[in-house]
């Protein structure tokens, strides 16, 4: 892990902001160099839709109003940082708990600028356990289906998602086909959010400052 590239990626994603625009922005260390950095624009933007509480705060903070996504419609830009990213940029998100409100912005959003260090660059996704969110009462439910998958499901205990719901982390993975396992996941009933972004990937993915 490279807190350097973080910064690097964060900053270099402020390329990609045209003036007046809303800005969709997720959640996590790398992103909150990304917030530091479009606070010096926060004049030039009209604000930003927020993935999660902690960002919300972070945003409130340095000045730039947030809006509210049923409001502003479809956003030009998402940015957001990932756990794992493989060479389609077929991404692992959700280890800060974020996940749900951080795939609406990304589907509500023409380019998704994903901001990571070369850590977590792979080959194959799995290595990082796959974050599931899920309704409490569906937790147990969603572990056998889990199972039957050949996954090993790891419930995060005492972590409460910004919507009330739990979070489960799949162990044991090897995933070959995350568009194929994320439709597949997305079917059984219980299960908020899947952390595979396949079906949406990333469009742009920075890397420290290097685009992918
Ligand atoms: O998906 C996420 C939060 O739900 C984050 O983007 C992901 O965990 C990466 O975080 P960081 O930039 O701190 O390494």
């Amino acid at each position: 892990m490279s807190t350097n590239e973080k910064r690097q990626a964060g900053e270099a994603a402020i390329r990609y902001v045209e003036d007046g625009a809303i800005v969709g922005v997720g959640t996590g260390s790398t992103v909150a160099y990304f917030i530091d950095a479009l606070a010096d624009l926060k004049d030039r933007i009209q604000g930003a839709v927020s993935s999660s509480e902690q960002s919300t705060a972070h945003l409130k903070r340095v000045g730039i109003p947030v809006l509210d996504l049923n409001a502003t419609g479809k956003l030009t830009l998402y940015v957001d940082g990932a756990d794992e990213c493989d060479p389609h940029k077929h991404l692992i998100k959700g280890g800060g708990a974020a996940l749900t409100r951080e795939k609406v912005i990304a589907e509500a959003s023409d380019q998704f600028v994903c901001i990571i260090d070369s850590s977590k660059l792979v080959n194959l996704l799995g290595k990082f356990p796959l974050p599931i969110e899920v309704i409490p009462m569906a937790r147990s439910l969603v572990g056998r289906e889990i199972v039957k998958r050949g996954g090993n499901p790891v419930w995060r205990d005492g972590v409460v998602t910004d919507n009330g719901n739990w979070v489960i982390d799949v162990h044991g993975w090897q995933i070959a086909d995350p568009v194929g396992l994320e439709n597949d996941l997305n079917q059984i009933p219980g299960i908020v959010t899947v952390g595979l972004f396949a079906r949406r990937p990333a469009n742009v993915v920075l890397v420290g400052d290097k685009v992918l």
